[in-house]
């Protein structure tokens, strides 16, 4: 019988691989994995609680906000606020940055960027959702913490994951050593390991796009929904068209069995949908780590500096072959081709 290795047992040994590690970044990703034990016993009860529907009240974006942004959103600042290892927070659901300046946490080093509820349009209809977070240390040294340290670029992350609250609750994260997952055991209240080492197939047979929206994509775009569509039996074309709406659930799904997820520009979204600092940043250290690559369309979604907290932007990423086979249409050429293994280096 092999023992269970919980999150908080495994995040202590992997300490171990940064010689200098006083225990900041295993106590905040302790802070976020409580935070998400908390959203989770609501989720998981969601219908039988006050927590379904609208809260009233917009972000940022102009988005309604559903309730479960707002208890979400609560829940992981508390958790960041009291644990004393994170100076800032940078939220979805918050207009501007905030700044912790309790005293427990004064000489805290860390930034976090949070999705505290990733896919609010699935909410209310029991559809698996999320929580995604990216991780910074500070570079400015003293005083408050500037904006600079907020904007950095996604490769300067030192840790980021995601929640997924599906037919079970997983919680998968990197530092930049690889991915692991841990699935909740509710009985024991703990994460545990289930998922060591996760790596996306070079190769996939599947491609998420919200298609209603073809009419509005570019043309590289259509072109290469239309390759993913024509029968070619020798590379398993026809692939299959699988959406879910929820960018953790679509990207988590292509992780484990390959395959792609494109979110492009559109009429709608001239400049992409979907948030470069706390959605496309973490998903694409992730993906990454696991040997997939992630790209905007021309550039890595790793090498964009941001310039403002809720910067959106065009994503393509999963699985190796399957996004170079995609540059080849958005580029016409193959000069775009990136080799995934060369992104797994220690911070
Ligand atoms: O409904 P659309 O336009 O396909 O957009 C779905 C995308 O929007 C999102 O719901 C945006 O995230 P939030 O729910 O955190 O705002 C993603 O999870 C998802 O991939
Ligand atoms: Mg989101
Ligand atoms: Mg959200």
């Amino acid at each position: 019988m092999t023992a269970v290795k919980t999150l908080g047992q495994f995040i202590i040994e992997k300490q171990a691989d940064f010689p200098y590690a006083k225990g900041e970044l295993s106590r905040l990703l302790r802070d976020i994995g409580i935070a998400a034990k908390i959203v989770n016993r609501e989720v998981n009860k969601a219908g039988l609680v006050d927590i379904l529907g609208d809260a009233g009240t917009t972000n940022v974006q102009g988005e309604g906000q559903k309730k479960l942004d707002v208890y979400a959103n609560e829940q992981f600042i508390a958790a960041l606020r009291s644990g004393g290892e994170c100076c800032v927070v940078a939220s979805e659901e918050n207009d501007e940055c905030i700044y912790i300046e309790s005293e427990i946490s004064k000489n805290a080093k860390y930034i976090v960027a949070i999705d505290p509820l990733d896919g609010s349009s699935n909410i209310d209809v029991n559809v698996a959702i999320g929580t995604i977070f990216s991780i910074y240390r500070r570079q400015s040294l003293d005083g408050k913490p500037l904006i600079s340290d907020v904007l950095q670029k996604g490769s300067e992350q030192v840790a980021a994951g995601y929640v997924i609250y599906g037919s079970s609750t997983m919680l998968v994260y990197t530092t930049g050593k690889g991915v692991n997952g841990f699935t909740l055991d509710p009985s024991i209240g703990e994460f545990c390991l289930s998922h060591p080492n996760m790596r996306i197939p070079k190769e996939g047979k599947i491609y998420s796009i919200n298609e209603g929206n073809y009419v509005h994509f570019p043309q590289g775009v259509k072109d290469y929904i239309k390759y993913c569509q024509e029968e070619d039996i020798n590379s398993g074309r026809p692939y299959t068209s699988r959406y879910i709406g929820s960018m953790v659930a679509d990207i988590h799904r292509n992780l484990i069995k390959g395959g792609i997820f494109l979110y492009p520009v559109s009429s709608a979204y001239p400049k992409g949908k979907l948030r470069l600092v706390y959605e496309c940043n973490p998903m694409a250290f992730i993906l990454e780590q696991a040997g997939g690559i992630a790209i905007d369309g021309s550039n890595r979604i790793l090498d964009i500096v941001p310039d403002h907290l809720h910067q959106r932007s065009a994503i393509f990423l999963g699985s190796e072959n399957m996004v170079n086979k995609l540059m080849e249409f958005l580029s016409g050429s193959n000069l775009m081709t990136y080799k995934a293994d060369s992104a797994i280096s220690a911070p």
